[in-house]
């Protein structure tokens, strides 16, 4: 079977810097993958480039047997590429179950919309907070909220950015559940520092290092890594 996504020779330069370098990369159907690497590594502008946020310099990428290096971001949104950014893009003004209807109404439909919402919101354990403005939820729930819209939109890829910043120990165990029901139904790419968090996840390991893939492999691996253990979690990490 060919991988979901893959990128081929994928960079892109700002100026003299190289933030992603020749990057060859592939995650399969239904697969969880953690990136991780130091700041400026270039995992945002990976994950930006993977929708079409910023076109790469040069390299290719492939979703699902179609190249999609020039595609819109909303044709890519289309084909089944979700993104939850670090700072959440909910509506704060609306309520939580108005913003995971949104996001179900431009998938199903008006129609459908409300069952997508009341499933949503049950495996979110939001239901009692339903009509509570998002504005005015704690940072971890707000967070769930854009969990809810990228389960509502159902992708086939969801890339998931820093998805545990700012949260309690007790939020990120909750967030670390949400992802792996995310990922019975789609592959989910994390973008995450919690080496904790990652470990609990139990995802392969890809690590960015100078916009390079240093290293790859299960998370067990990537602790032992001399190298790694370098460049990114110091020679003291357990
Ligand atoms: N718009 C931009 N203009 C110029 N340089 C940029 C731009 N965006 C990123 N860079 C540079 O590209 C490199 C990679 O940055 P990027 O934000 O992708 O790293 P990162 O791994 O996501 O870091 P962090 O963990 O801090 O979010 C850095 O050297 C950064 O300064």
């Amino acid at each position: 079977m060919t991988a979901l996504l893959e990128t081929r020779d994928l960079t892109r330069r700002f100026g003299g810097v190289t933030a992603i370098d020749n990057v060859n990369f592939a995650v399969d159907h239904k697969e969880l993958r953690c990136l991780i690497g130091s700041n400026g590594a270039g995992k945002s502008t990976f994950f930006k480039m993977l929708t079409a946020q910023m076109p790469p310099s040069t390299g290719r990428i492939i979703f699902d047997n179609r190249d999609i290096t020039d595609l819109e971001p909303s044709e890519i949104a289309r084909l089944g590429i979700g993104i939850k950014n670090q700072v959440p893009d909910v509506l704060d003004g609306m309520s939580v179950e108005e913003n995971i209807w949104l996001a179900a109404r431009s998938r199903v439909g008006r129609e459908g919309a409300l069952s997508v919402v009341e499933d949503t919101l049950a495996l979110l354990d939001l239901r009692v907070r339903r009509k509570d403005l998002v504005g005015n939820l704690a940072h971890g729930q707000r967070q769930w909220v854009e969990f809810g819209m990228v389960i509502a939109l159902a992708p086939r890829l969801a890339l998931l950015d820093e998805p545990t910043a700012g949260m309690t120990a007790a939020e990120t165990i909750r967030t670390a559940e949400l992802i792996a029901e995310l990922n019975k139904t789609m592959a989910v790419i994390v973008v995450e520092h919690d080496m904790q968090f990652i470990r609990r996840l139990n995802a392969f390991v890809t690590v960015f290092h100078q916009g390079r893939v240093l290293a790859e492999g299960p998370m067990h691996r990537i602790m032992e890594n001399e190298e790694v253990r370098n460049v990114y979690l110091g020679r003291d990490a357990a």
